[in-house]
C-alpha cells in the first residue's frame, strides 16, 4: 500500500550536477507508466520533430502574457529570451491520466509553487557535498566552462534554499548511484516519504 497518492505531484529540485536526469531517467525507464511530466508551456518556437503539445504547447508570448494574468500558471519563469510555465491545466491533464506528476524545477519555481494551490511533495536531490558538483559537470560533457560557472553559482542558491527549515519534504543523497535510486523509487511509488539525512553541504565563501 502507497503512503501518498498519485494525485500528489512530485516537485524535484537540486542542484543542477546533482543528477535528476539520472534518477529520472531510471524512473521513467522502470515504471514507463506510472510517471508523468506536465507539458509546459512555451513562447519558444517548435524545434524540428517536436510535436505541439507533447514536447510543449507552442504560445505566443501575448497569450502566455495574457496567462500569466489570468493565473493560469502555477510557476513560470523567462529563460534565454523566452517564457517557459507549468500551467495549472497541464498539471490536472496529468492526474487525469491516473499517472504521478512530476515537476523538475529550480528554487525559482518552486517558491511559486508554493505559493499557489498545489500541494506536492517536494524532494531535493543532492550530491554529497557542493565540491562533488564540479566533477560530475565536468564529467558530463554538455557544458562550457562559462556554463559550468554560472550552473556551480545557481547551485548554490539551490543549496542555501534547501537549508531553509522546511521548504522540502524529504532529501535524496546522490551518492552512489544505486542507493540513491532505491530512496528516490520509493518516494516516487509513494511507498515512503523517508529520505536521506540532509547533508551538511558546506559552501566556499562568495
Ligand atoms: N551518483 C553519481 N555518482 C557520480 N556521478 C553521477 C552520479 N549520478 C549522476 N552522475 C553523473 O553526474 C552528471 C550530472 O548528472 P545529471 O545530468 O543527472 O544531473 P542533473 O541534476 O539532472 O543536472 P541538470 O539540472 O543540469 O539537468 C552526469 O554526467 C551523471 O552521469
Amino acid at each position: 500500500m502507497s503512503v501518498i497518492s498519485n494525485a500528489i505531484p512530485l516537485v524535484l529540485s537540486g542542484p543542477s550536477g546533482a543528477g535528476k536526469s539520472t534518477l529520472l531517467k531510471r524512473l521513467f525507464a522502470e515504471y514507463p507508466d506510472r510517471f508523468s511530466f506536465s507539458v509546459s508551456h512555451t513562447t519558444r518556437k517548435p524545434r524540428a520533430g517536436e510535436e505541439p503539445g507533447k514536447a510543449y504547447h507552442f504560445t505566443d508570448r501575448p497569450t502566455f502574457e495574457e496567462m500569466i494574468r489570468q493565473n493560469k500558471f502555477i510557476e513560470h519563469a523567462s529563460f534565454s529570451g523566452n517564457l517557459y510555465g507549468t500551467s495549472i491545466q497541464a498539471i490536472e491533464d496529468v492526474e487525469k491520466t491516473g499517472k504521478r506528476c512530476i515537476l523538475d524545477i529550480d528554487s525559482q519555481g518552486v517558491r511559486l509553487v508554493k505559493a499557489s494551490h498545489l500541494k506536492p511533495f517536494y524532494l531535493f536531490v543532492t550530491p554529497p557535498s557542493y565540491e562533488e558538483l564540479l566533477p560530475r559537470l565536468t564529467g558530463r560533457g554538455t557544458e562550457t566552462s562559462e556554463a559550468i560557472e554560472a550552473r556551480l553559482a545557481a547551485a548554490k542558491k539551490e543549496i542555501k534554499y534547501a537549508k531553509e527549515p522546511g521548504v522540502h519534504d524529504a532529501f535524496v543523497v546522490n551518492d552512489d548511484v544505486e542507493r540513491a535510486y532505491e530512496v528516490f523509487k520509493n518516494i516516487a511509488l509513494g511507498e515512503s516519504v523517508e529520505g536521506d539525512p540532509m547533508p551538511n553541504l558546506e559552501l566556499p565563501e562568495d
